[in-house]
């Protein structure tokens, strides 16, 4: 219990730092209003009482309207009149207020999570339980934190307005301020029993809210649509999706109904309490003891103090729900990056890349991707990998550029060990094109420029990256030529063809000039063979002093490379030249004969 109290007192000092953070005057603006909105319904009340007794109390007998509007009672108005347009004006800013800060704060946090979740390590993003959390991150919590600090501020102005009360009740009896209290407590049970089991609902849904986004996206998204329509997979999804939804209404509809009634009925008690108050002010007015003034006064306080008690009530059980999602959030912001990068910026020496015994297990993986793989490519060599589809040609690739750490075996750089490396200066030695690589829906030329972040929007340096990349002849045909935005995602986008789009990424391959290690994981798989030459052949006019590393199934392509490594499910079984390799009438020899045949 203690604990918990702990841990909501820390959440809370989170939710307010976000929100102080986001906007200091909007906070302090909220938290000033928030007080005089606690007294004004005091105030209210009190002079409602005081117009009553001065028209009971009046001894004029004047009907001259300007007596009547001079008087006691009609200038009690006036104020009361004045106080609630102030009120009502407090209100609305507060609502202002409250808005602007809604919006700053959600962006505050959602903020925080893109950049956590741009730092995050490739192993964590593919984490199902780190998704989760990303995921839950994204649609509550970035809410939790202002819905949070709200929640303090009706309890801080109901106690404010509940104190005043208890400061008009008094007079009538202390016991009637402990019956204001009392009775507003069963609705605060029901509140709080149902916080926790609905924050266990939402984790719980995580899953099953994934998959109906992920249905949603198969179905509506143009990309999916040719491969549904001529399966006529549609019917089978919506199947899928109304069925998930089913489950998780189930669940919904259980909570929603049982939290019903278990308010209702604990929220009848409350009303008891009410009119049990209100026979005996009634009562008390009967035997003038109380005079009207002050009966009106009470049962406003109680009607009024009884909302606003069960308000604050209901926010500290919100504050307990809230906390939970907090909790989460924090779990999410607080991920620790594994992965430990070192200082050392280089050598002045180039002494190439060196696998030593490297072994990978993907986690969770049962076998291994890569067995003890070594090899040693010199700096400048140009390497080919080959081997069949899962042989880990792609998981050495991520090794070598630290998407993953090797689980045994170290892989060193210009003699250097690959974890003691400064991240930026790794970073900016490698070119990478993967398979599936980014389809940006940006502009065409951004979309070349994506290749040296520094030059992104440098006109000047897309066109040559494009021409030796063999994208520049189409995307001039473009009708906004490199200004093109590419995609459906946006009304005035247009749609590539898969090897105009390999042409685009090898032109950002082309744009990394900077990088000294190009590494292609089959690049030219949807370009045809004339384009495929002349790429290749550009490639080597312009990798001349950079090491290349090539992945591709294509033996014309494959034999240029001054070495070639054979994989074999994750084991090294080749290494040497194409006739190094010819000679050893091994794997390589075998599958090269065929593809040779194939074109015969
Ligand atoms: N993220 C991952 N998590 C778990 N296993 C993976 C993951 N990525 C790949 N694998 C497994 O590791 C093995 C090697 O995969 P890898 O992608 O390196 O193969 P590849 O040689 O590049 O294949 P392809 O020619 O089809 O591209 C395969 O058995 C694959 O199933």
């Amino acid at each position: 219990m203690f604990d918990t109290f702990l841990r909501i007192l820390k959440t809370s000092r989170i939710a307010f730092d976000l929100s102080y953070k986001s906007s200091p005057g909007l906070t302090a603006l909220i938290s000033i209003l928030t007080i005089a909105n606690g007294l004004f319904p005091s105030f209210l009340v009190w002079i409602g009482k005081l117009i009553i007794d001065s028209i009971l109390q009046s001894q004029s007998k004047s009907e001259l309207w300007m007596d009547l509007l001079q008087s006691d009672a009609v200038s009690l108005v006036y104020v009361e009149g004045i106080l609630t347009i102030l009120y009502f004006g407090s209100q609305k800013l507060y609502n202002i207020a409250y808005t602007l800060l809604r919006i700053r704060l959600g962006q505050e946090v959602n903020e925080r999570i893109l950049s956590k979740a741009i730092r995050l390590e490739l192993t964590q993003f593919e984490d199902s339980e780190t998704y989760d959390k990303m995921t839950q991150a994204r649609t509550e919590a970035s809410s939790k934190p202002l819905s949070m600090v709200t929640r303090f501020f009706t309890i801080a102005q109901s106690s404010i307005t509940i104190v005043s009360f208890f400061g008009l009740l008094i007079k009538l009896s202390p016991l009637a301020s402990f019956i204001l209290v009392i009775a507003a407590i069963p609705s605060f049970i029901a509140e709080t029993k149902f916080s926790n089991h609905s924050f266990r609902l939402f984790r719980w849904k995580a899953k099953e809210t994934r998959e109906q986004v992920y249905l949603e996206t198969l179905m509506a998204r143009e990309d999916n649509a040719k491969e549904i329509l001529l399966f006529n997979l549609g019917k089978e999804f919506l199947n899928r999706y109304k069925n998930n939804f089913q489950r998780i209404y189930i669940e919904d509809k259980k909570l929603t109904i049982t939290k019903g009634i278990f308010s209702f009925l604990l929220g009848l008690l409350s009303q008891f309490a009410f009119y049990g108050s209100y026979i005996w002010i009634v009562c008390l007015a009967l035997l003038h003891k109380i005079s009207l003034g002050e009966m009106t006064m009470y049962l406003v306080i109680f009607r009024q103090g009884q909302g606003t008690f069960s308000n604050a009530l209901s926010a500290f059980g919100g504050i307990y729900e809230d906390h939970l999602y907090i909790e989460n959030l924090m779990e999410f912001l607080d991920l620790k990056i594994l992965k430990q990068y070192g200082n050392k910026k280089g050598n002045h020496q180039r002494l190439g890349i060196v696998f030593d015994s490297v072994s990978f297990q993907y986690p969770g993986a049962k076998q291994p991707s890569l067995s003890n793989v070594s090899f040693e490519l010199k700096p400048e060599e140009k390497l080919a990998i080959v081997g069949e589809n899962g042989s880990g040609k792609t998981t050495l690739i991520k090794l070598l550029t630290r998407l993953y750490s090797p689980t045994s075996g170290k892989i060193y750089l210009d003699g250097i060990h690959l974890e003691d490396w400064d991240e930026e200066t790794l970073r900016k030695r490698f070119g990478v094109i993967f398979q599936n690589f980014v389809q940006y829906q940006f502009k065409v030329g951004e979309n070349i420029g994506m290749g040296d972040v520094q030059k992104v929007q440098s006109e000047a340096e897309w066109i040559p990256a494009a021409k030796l990349g063999m994208a520049h002849d189409f995307v001039t045909n473009l009708e906004h030529g490199y200004a093109t935005r590419l995609g459906k995602w946006f009304q005035d986008g247009r749609e590539l063809s898969g090897g105009q789009w390999q042409k685009v990424a090898l032109a950002r391959a082309f744009m990394r000039t900077s990088a000294d290690i190009l590494i292609l994981d089959e690049p030219t798989s949807a370009i045809d063979a004339e384009a495929e030459m002349k790429v290749f052949e550009h490639f080597r006019e312009h990798t001349q002093g950079k090491t290349v590393i090539l992945i591709s199934h294509r033996f014309s392509t494959v034999r240029m490379a001054d070495q070639i490594l054979v994989l074999e499910q994750g084991k090294k079984t080749e290494w040497g030249s194409h006739e190094e390799l010819l000679l050893n009438k091994g794997k390589y020899e075998k599958l090269f004969r065929l593809q040779q045949a194939g074109y015969q």
